[in-house]
């Protein structure tokens, strides 16, 4: 079934790619073609990059060619799924792996090699200290800026770079069945982030080798900014699946599940993604992941035979191996099973809460905590929810890692300072150090995508031109206006969100399945609304799907072909995360469409600049812009208070519902309230219930019941 021609009510299309090499429908994400994953490969010069023994070296650009892999957004990719039986089905799998780890039974490289190889993948990788800045004298902005380099201990760092994933094993000691796991679901090169973290965190004695003058390598905390869709969730959870094998292979019960690794995400789209991708690098290995669920009680250790928990769903009932249990919430309470826990901040904070506001129960087994997308879990509204984890981890080795694409510097000290803090309060005498690991140009969007800033004038105007991008006509025959389904459309809040869906839903014809194409998914809906809604999505039920901020951050849908700012969003990160839904692992062909109207005009320039900023990256002429210097130059510079208001409240007008065309004055206004109040609004509501529950418990009182809307912070939204 031709999509865009039912869509576009038999009208004749031309495809256009976008950016595609091989040109036609298979520039498109979701039309079959996947280029190398790596985003950048600059040439190495000839003389470089040169193994010491063993001839040639083998830098990614020279891996085996990668196999075009077929993508078929509307039918369910079979490596996507977890397999049934254990063990490897395909020959052709096995095979890769084995000329894999063939060909990366080599030696090391050595320092000037590596900087060459993590230069031409536009890795750039530092050693930060806590160490307090001494007060520098004033000199000039060159001199101190030297100056701070040292005093500070920030100091460059040349580790081993992964350039295939044989090496994994070969190298950095994987367990063989994770290398097949890797093999199975047909990964073959690294990418940038995982090319600079894996060597790190799997064994950064190898991986820093001489150049490791520091003493604490043994707990290499990494805060790493890569791009949108590079892969940063299978390199923080390749390290933590290997380690808790290693560890198991050398307990003496395997049977004992200790909770050993957190992953904290904001949503919960995001966490159950991030379980699942846990489960299938983890077939085979007896690594048990699970997802955290309202009221599950956490423990730090369980026996196996207490009852299967396949992390699936939470299991009922069961006895804890040790009395370790980190918070009694009634018998009937779900018991938390398993090594790795995926969770948002919110349901954990609430799971390990105790009587005294200012303490959480500890968990002492974790030895890896890894905040994904660090930089919303670290934003002050929901920063004591997070810190409250990691303070709750006091196991002294405790490794931290963050990701995200974007990353500010206050991010980065209050990493440091929360590092050395809790050392200075377990009395850990070791230096707190944070490597950062940058892949290409910080806070930036892709390159790989093409992006539209559109000026629609009004907001009838953006209906109007969406409508155009649903049902492209005649005259837009070149494609250009037209978007090929499956997309993304973000607004700025949920009722305009619900009013954006009711105003478009009778859109699609019947003959192509009608309003059935077209899903709302956001905050309000219930869990299993949202994973309904998410699947459908996922398979190729729905085509168009409109949403909040809440799928703006790490949802990975493979095959999008382009994503809709039908309202600008709020600040320069969350452009970067939205548009990033698209061009995935690489791809081409992905488009970001941004509609904006006279009210937007204060604070489009700084998206302006990002998209010249990844137009530039792409090697664009200034002739290919989509954004004209004459543009950029006549936007007006928002303030920083602008701004501040702008994350926090979004566009004033906005702030209500959808303008429905045609009623003139009469404006649809669903809600004044924008979702930051909102969110406010109910983490308030949820401490004070929090200490009513925590009074009537210290009371000896039944506590009171815990709504889920107060007991659960839902991440970013709207
Ligand atoms: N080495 C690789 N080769 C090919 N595909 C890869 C590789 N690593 C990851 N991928 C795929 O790339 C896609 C994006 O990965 P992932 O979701 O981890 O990105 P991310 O960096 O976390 O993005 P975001 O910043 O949006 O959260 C996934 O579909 C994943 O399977």
């Amino acid at each position: 079934m031709d999509i865009l021609k039912l869509l576009s009510r038999s009208t004749k299309q031309k495809i256009k790619a976008s950016s595609g090499k091989d040109g036609g429908t298979s520039a498109l994400p979701s039309a079959g073609t996947t280029t190398n994953p790596q985003l950048y490969h600059d040439t190495i010069p000839a003389s470089r990059g040169k193994k010491r023994k063993h001839g040639e070296v083998q830098v990614a650009d020279e891996t085996p060619a990668q196999v075009e892999e077929e993508i078929d957004f509307f039918v369910s990719k079979l490596t996507n799924s977890i397999p049934k039986k254990k063990g490897l089905k395909n020959d052709a799998a096995r095979v890769t792996t084995k000329i894999s780890r063939d060909i990366s039974k080599q030696t090391l490289l050595d320092e000037d090699d590596c900087r060459q190889i993590l230069r031409s993948h536009r890795l750039k990788l530092t050693l930060l200290s806590a160490n307090k800045k001494e007060k520098k004298p004033k000199k000039s902005k060159k001199a101190s800026k030297k100056l701070e380099a040292k005093k500070d201990g920030s100091k460059p760092l040349y580790p081993q770079p992964l350039q295939t994933f044989g090496e994994l094993e070969s190298t950095y000691g994987i367990a063989g069945r994770m290398g097949d796991n890797l093999a199975q679901q047909g990964y073959k090169i690294p990418t940038e982030v995982q090319m600079g973290s894996l060597p790190l965190l799997l064994r950064p004695e190898t991986a820093l080798g001489a150049s490791a003058d520091f003493g604490q390598v043994a707990d290499v905390n990494l805060l790493a900014v890569a791009p949108t869709g590079s892969g940063k969730t299978l390199a923080f959870l390749i390290p933590i699946v290997n380690a808790i094998v290693q560890r198991r292979r050398i307990s003496e019960d395997k049977k004992i599940h200790e909770l050993e690794a957190i992953v904290v995400a904001p949503t919960k789209e995001l966490a159950s993604q991030i379980v699942n991708e846990a489960k299938k690098l983890s077939i085979g290995t007896g690594v048990k992941v699970f997802g955290m669920r309202k009221g599950m009680r956490i423990t730090a250790r369980v026996d196996e035979e207490e009852g299967e928990d396949d992390g699936s769903s939470a299991n009922e009932g069961g006895e804890e191996k040790e009395q370790q249990v980190v918070k009694q919430k009634g018998a009937e309470a779900p018991l938390a099973r398993g090594d790795i826990l995926v969770t948002t901040p919110g349901l954990l904070l609430n799971a390990i809460s105790t009587p005294s506001p200012d303490e959480h129960t500890p968990l002492p087994n974790v030895k890896t905590l890894v905040l994904d997308e660090a930089d919303v879990l670290l934003d002050p509204l929901f920063r004591d929810q997070t810190l409250g984890i990691w303070n709750s981890c006091t196991n002294p080795e405790l490794r931290v890692t963050l990701w995200s694409a974007t990353m500010g510097s206050n991010i980065e000290s209050l990493a440091l300072e929360t590092l050395h803090s809790r050392k200075a309060r377990l009395e850990i005498d070791t230096e707190s150090t944070i490597i950062r690991l940058i892949v290409g140009l910080k806070d930036s969007a892709i390159p790989n995508i093409t992006h539209r800033l559109t000026y629609a004038a009004t907001e009838p105007g953006k209906l109007i031109a969406l409508r155009q991008l649903l049902h492209p006509t005649a005259k837009t025959a070149d494609s250009t206006e037209s978007l090929r389904p499956p997309f993304l459309v973000f607004t700025q809040t949920i009722p305009r969100a619900i009013a954006l869906h009711s105003e478009l839903r009778y859109d699609i014809p019947a003959e192509a399945g009608g309003s059935s194409r077209i899903e709302v998914l956001h905050s309000d809906l219930s869990d299993s609304e949202r994973s309904h809604v998410m699947s459908r999505f996922r398979n190729g039920e729905t085509w168009v799907l409109i949403t909040t901020d809440i799928l703006s951050r790490g949802v990975d849908f493979r095959g999008i072909n382009g994503v809709v700012n039908y309202d600008v969003p709020n600040s320069g990160a969350s452009y970067i995360h939205r548009v990033g839904r698209t061009g995935r692992a690489g791809r081409d062909g992905g488009v970001a469409v941004t509609f904006y109207t006279k009210e937007d005009i204060p604070y489009v320039k700084n998206i302006a600049n990002i998209i010249a900023a990844s137009e530039k990256q792409a090697g664009k002429e200034p002739g290919e812009a989509s954004v004209q210097k004459w543009l950029l130059d006549a936007l007006p510079k928002p303030s920083k208070e602008q701004k501040k208001k702008l994350k926090m409240h979004g566009v004033e007008a906005r702030r209500g519902g959808l303008e429905k065309v045609g009623e003139g004055k009469g404006k649809a206004q669903i809600s004044t309230k924008s979702g930051y109040e909102r969110k406010l609004e109910n983490n308030r509501k949820g401490a004070i219930l929090g200490s009513k529950r925590r009074k009537f418990a210290a009371e000896g009182e039944e506590k009171p019941e815990l709504r889920a809307e107060d007991s659960e912070w839902d991440g970013i939204d709207e």
